[in-house]
């Protein structure tokens, strides 16, 4: 049975999911090193903010595959070594959104009306109403830096409380802000003109220390920033200087450059909210995360895909949706084209044709790639690392579409140039979802894949396919369907044969030593 460690915190509801297909083990509060011990013997890892999965952990996770992150930040886990591996991670993209953004808006009001030090006051019996006056939001500018669910539902909320929002955010369109109410404005006019500021970005290279010295010197004096989206991107000295200098009104923070907080400047501020990465600390979003993440690592367990990897470039749940038939046919002729260019492969070109010319088709790319490399890496290889795998091989990966042809509702193309020649195949999918095979090299057929084929190139001329037929019977190989395909009458032609065994050694040299055999190839699906 598979073995799944929880190592955060976790709804029951998740638990409950992975003991479907695995043995599940929480074991929460573990040191790195404690992890590098035990993570050799499950197959999943799942988690939330408090546990790091560092290169280490993840190079010692032999059996692992998948690595589950029961939230939206994957910056906690080596994405590009889980890659590398072949590990599959995944997160839950919508389960917290609201309970993230409602922490936010929650922290404004809080700015904005001192609840957390008239609480505090109230707490040491005082009653102190002077020291406590408040700003109103309605009609304030509030200035969302990341427009994307959590930043839309911020922007959508404070709208509804008669704020004016300023967005930045270089991914999203105007069209799209302007959907939302928002005005999209460069980062010095949001920071010149916010009264808050509230961020809603991933941290990424450009977002680490957005918020700095040089930043908080272009806010208004009355100007107060929340963060509830990653620590690091506010730095957190810089920030400390400039509430204690009047530089800025206050702040509200939920995340740290180091989690947990440790000795701060800013936990002495008055004028600055802290809590301690609660955005996602509603029951509803740990239920919806718990439940999006387990369903998931069982998912992969049971040999299914995953709807939200954050490392299968382009599978998202709907275009998983449209393009699910297709992975198999992609990578089967892969795996063919593969084959019969054997070899060093240095170039792959996928042409995408008829109706799937018109798709999103990355994913079809990757599992061709898959193919492509399955015969070398076996089951190293999957859809996580196929792309790096054939860019370390150096293999030039060329994606062409077109349109016009017909033939089939649409057919895929690949043809691969090894160092022993380019071959091409076609392939499509009949409306039962079956594959066929529709042309090797040019030559026109109609057979299904099988585990074991014999593709022949040879003249069309009498007499040959018997002898093809006899030879396999001599060596007691059992053919299953053959065909043939050609060009023009006694030219060049393409034989598919579909075989029930393996072509025992030996087999293959005698098949072209055959008058009129130009190539043999053998091939294993
Ligand atoms: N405090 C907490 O407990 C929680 C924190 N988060 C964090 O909140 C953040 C936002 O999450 P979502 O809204 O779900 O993500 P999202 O992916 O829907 O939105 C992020 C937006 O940031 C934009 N963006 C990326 N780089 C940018 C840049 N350099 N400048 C401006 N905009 C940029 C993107 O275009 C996108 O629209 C993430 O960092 C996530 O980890 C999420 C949930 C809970
Ligand atoms: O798991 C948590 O509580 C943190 C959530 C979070 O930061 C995220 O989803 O990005």
């Amino acid at each position: 049975m598979a073995k799944v460690l929880v190592s955060d915190p976790i709804d029951q509801v998740g638990i409950d999911i992975l003991s479907q297909v695995a043995q599940v083990d929480v074991k929460t509060g573990l040191s790195a090193e404690e992890l590098v011990k035990i993570i050799p013997e499950y197959d999943a890892l799942m988690l939330r903010s408090g546990t790091r999965v560092t290169k280490e952990i993840i190079e010692a996770g032999t059996q692992l595959k998948i690595i589950g992150r029961a939230g939206v930040g994957v910056d906690n886990i080596d994405v590009p070594s889980a890659t590398r591996q072949g590990i599959v991670v995944v997160n839950s993209p919508e389960g917290n959104t609201i309970a993230a953004a409602e922490h936010a808006l929650a922290m404004m009001l809080s700015l904005s009306r001192h609840v957390p030090q008239a609480n505090q006051s109230m707490k040491a019996n005082k009653w102190d109403r002077k020291n406590f006056m408040g700003t109103e939001v309605y009609k304030k500018t509030l200035g969302v830096v990341g427009l994307g669910k959590i930043g839309s539902h911020v922007a959508n909320v404070a709208k509804a409380m008669g704020m004016k929002i300023l967005a930045f955010d270089p991914f999203i369109s105007q069209d799209r802000a302007e959907q939302l109410g928002c005005t999209l404005v460069d980062l010095d006019l949001l920071f010149a003109e916010s009264d808050y500021i509230t961020l809603h970005v991933p941290k990424t290279p450009e977002t680490t220390h957005l918020i700095g010295r040089e930043a908080l010197a272009k806010m208004k004096p009355t100007a107060r920033i929340i963060n509830c989206s990653r620590g690091g991107i506010v730095n957190e000295d810089a920030l400390a200087e400039a509430v204690e200098a009047g530089q800025i009104a206050g702040a509200a923070l939920d995340v740290f450059e180091e989690e947990p907080l440790g000795e701060s400047k800013l936990r002495g501020l008055e004028s600055v909210i802290l809590t301690p990465h609660l955005g996602a600390s509603t029951a509803e979003a740990q239920v919806n995360v718990a439940i999006d993440v387990a369903e998931q690592i069982r998912d992969v367990l049971l040999g299914l895909t995953a709807r939200s990897a954050v490392n299968i470039p382009g599978l998202t749940p709907d275009v998983m949706e449209k393009l699910r038939p297709y992975l198999k046919l992609s990578e089967t002729l892969g795996n063919l084209v593969g084959q019969l260019a054997g070899g060093r492969i240095e170039r792959l070109t996928v042409r995408f044709q008829g109706e799937l010319a018109t798709n999103k088709t990355q994913p079809l790319v990757v599992a061709a790639m898959k193919g492509l490399l399955s015969q070398a890496l076996r089951e190293r290889v999957n859809y996580v690392n196929a792309a790096i795998e054939a860019k370390e091989r150096g293999i030039r990966i060329i994606e062409t579409r077109d349109a016009s042809v017909r033939d089939y509702s649409g057919s895929l193309h690949l043809s691969a140039q090894g160092s022993m020649g380019e071959h091409s195949v076609t392939g499509a999918l009949l409306s039962d979802g079956e594959i066929r095979i529709t042309d090797v090299d040019g030559f026109p057929i109609n057979v299904p894949p099988s585990n074991y084929m014999l593709f022949t190139v040879h003249r069309d001329m009498p007499g040959i396919i018997g002898q093809i037929g006899s030879l396999l019977g001599s060596f007691n190989v059992n053919i299953a369907s053959m065909q043939v395909g050609r060009k023009i009458v006694r030219g060049d032609a393409v034989m598919a044969v579909s075989l029930d065994d393996p072509l025992p050694e030996g087999l293959l040299s005698e098949i072209t030593k055959v008058a009129g055999i130009r190539d043999a190839y053998t091939v294993k699906l």
